[in-house]
């Protein structure tokens, strides 16, 4: 190219104007071709980053989905959402941009530096001796926005994660009028973002600065230089004017080389988190096939277990050498004050976490044989959980799953159609008339039925109540005919009289054609688990007291204040 426009230069200064119009049409044919190839490029990348942040999207979700959920207690929803979106995004930036212009313009580089070698190496030394400079600005610069970049990536998930609580709980927020400080708590993180962003703008402005004098200066010492030479009579006006090319092509190649290092630098601080998370093994529950049980029964024990939750590991144990044993069809409700580990035995049972047990030294060997290991020997065990006989772990998870119906204490529905949202997880194909049957136990039927969409309506807060969102995840807790039925809570926000439809729907459930079931209650409202077979009261971890309801009110222990605080608050 230079050499090209230098010929038409001089043939033009010269009067050869064949030769002017040669080179000008091959000018304008080179210009066309460059501009279609650069076009192209542009194209081409812009669509492989398009695929590369649809498949680096898609591949970190499945990481995330598949962890540990220890990992989501330790993790905020804000910052995994951000490095789903902005982070992905940012790194595909880095493979799809940043390395391309980095290889094309070192090589751009190498090439001015080799012509320049050619033409004369003492007059390169200066130009190298301030690319050296420029490098080694840089690489100080560089180092404080990888720093920078980080810490405002950390700043920026806090305030999105503030923003993420705050419009979700806005009712929370207008009820107790705390829009200001909540504008405030917003603004602080904003804060802390702007001033790292300002510090490092300024470092930006200052590594410009740098640049740009240095830049200048290049040309002034070229021209000057140059000029030195051809009085001299040591360079031709030809040689100076590809001298000053070469000069430029060099310290801008540098520049672009250092600037979009310093991108990368930029992203990499921003995506090492990406890094991190796609470092993470998904939880091995997913990666063993375990056992499937022709049927299962419904037979739960709770041998010695003993828990604490990873992110509580210093704490006392939630649960503390517990053993139940509920049998199969059996109705067993779990009571006991806040936070004395109800939850927890159905976080268990649902292998949401293992169980632990630091205190095997106090703890007698159980002997255990089970049917289903092949080789018939016996198996030495002091602490688990066993289904049917069979420890809860040598079970395939998702069978295991699927046999287990659960309404959490938070019914915690999707956004889409009722009936999407009943048939959520169910293993099979289910018919209309299944899902009008589950709605009917649950008795969510009637007041689906007179939304204007019926089943089709689509599920928004604003839409349904507290005690309709909770039916409905009754609905689909039931919809599988599962082998166990697991309500934590479950009647929480019913009206008194879905609640006590429900607690006769419960109890016919076990005995109901269909297949029968164990089923766990657990609750505060002590008149919904009056007619459980047992009821098991819990306090710090530990099972206190164990029998039906009469039995528990003539012991006169923990159930029997907890019925008459009940009775009295009712009164
Ligand atoms: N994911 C978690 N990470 C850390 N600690 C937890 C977690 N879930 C529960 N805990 C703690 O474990 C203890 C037992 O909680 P759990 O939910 O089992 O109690 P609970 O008896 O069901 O209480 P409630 O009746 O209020 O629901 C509590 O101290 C609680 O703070």
């Amino acid at each position: 190219m230079p050499r090209i426009l230098a010929a038409s230069v001089f043939s033009a200064n010269s009067g050869e104007s064949a030769a002017f119009s040669r080179s000008s049409r091959m000018l304008i044919l080179l210009l066309i071709i460059s501009g279609i190839c650069s076009g192209l490029r542009s194209g081409c990348f812009a669509m492989a980053n398009t695929i590369l942040v649809k498949r680096l999207r898609r591949s970190l979700y499945a990481y995330l989905v598949f962890q540990d959920i220890s990992f989501f207690d330790m993790e905020t929803v804000g910052s995994l959402t951000s490095r789903l979106g902005s982070d992905c995004q940012r790194l595909s930036h880095v493979i799809g941009n940043d390395i391309h212009l980095i290889i094309r313009n070192a090589i751009q580089g190498t090439g001015a530096l080799i012509n320049l070698l050619t033409l004369s190496w003492p007059l390169t030394l200066p130009t190298l001796i301030i690319c050296s400079v420029l490098a080694i600005i840089f690489s100080i610069y560089g180092r404080y926005q990888k720093r920078a970049a980080k810490l405002m990536q950390e700043f920026n998930a806090c305030a999105n994660n503030v923003a993420q609580e705050t419009l979700s709980l806005m009712r929370t927020v207008r009820a107790y009028g705390t829009e200001g400080e909540e504008v405030e708590r917003y603004k602080r993180w904003l804060d802390e973002l702007a001033f790292v962003s300002i510090r490092e703008s300024a470092a930006y402005g200052l590594w410009s600065m740098s640049f740009l004098t240095l830049y200048r200066f290049t040309q002034v010492l070229a021209v000057l230089l140059g000029g030195i030479c051809i009085m001299n009579s040591q360079l031709s006006p030809e040689q100076l004017t590809k001298y000053i090319l070469y000069c430029e092509w060099l310290i801008y190649a540098t520049w672009r080389v250092v600037d979009n290092s310093s991108s990368l630098l930029q992203s990499i601080g921003a995506c090492e988190k990406v890094f991190h998370l796609m470092d993470l093994l998904p939880t091995d529950q997913f990666l063993s096939q375990g056992v499937k049980l022709q049927r299962l029964m419904g037979n739960i024990q709770f041998v010695n277990v003993s828990f604490h939750y990873p992110s509580r590991i210093s704490q006392v144990p939630i649960l503390d050498r517990l053993n139940l044993a509920i049998q199969a069809n059996e109705v067993v409700a779990i009571v006991g004050l806040s936070g004395s580990g109800k939850s927890t035995i159905v976080n268990l049972l649902l292998r949401l976490y293992q169980p632990v047990s630091g205190q095997v030294s106090f703890v007698l060997l159980i002997y255990y044989v089970s049917p289903y290991h092949h080789t018939g020997s016996m198996t030495a065990v002091c602490w688990q959980i066993y289904m049917d006989g069979l420890p809860l772990d040598e079970l395939d998870i998702r069978w295991l799953r699927e046999k287990i119906g659960f309404v959490g204490q938070e019914p915690d529905l999707f956004n889409m159609d009722i009936k999407s949202n009943i048939k959520y997880g169910c293993p099979r194909e289910v018919k209309d008339e299944d899902i009008e049957w589950a709605a009917k136990q649950a008795h969510a039927h009637e007041f689906i039925s007179s939304l204007p969409h019926g089943y089709q309506t689509i599920v928004d807060n604003d839409l349904l109540s507290g005690g309709q969102r909770q039916r409905i995840a009754i609905a689909r807790a039931m919809l599988p005919d599962p082998a166990i039925l697991v309500l934590d809570e479950a009647t929480s926000a019913l009206d008194a009289e879905s609640e006590h439809y429900l607690k006769g729907v419960f109890h016919g459930l076990r005995n109901e054609s269909r297949s029968k079931r164990t089923i766990i209650l657990i609750a505060h409202r002590l008149s919904t688990i009056k007619t459980a077979d047992r009821i098991v009261v819990m306090d710090k971890g530990q099972i206190i007291e164990m029998g039906d309801h009469t039995e528990l009110l003539q012991k006169g222990g923990l159930y029997s204040r907890l019925i008459g605080a009940q009775a009295k608050s009712m009164a």
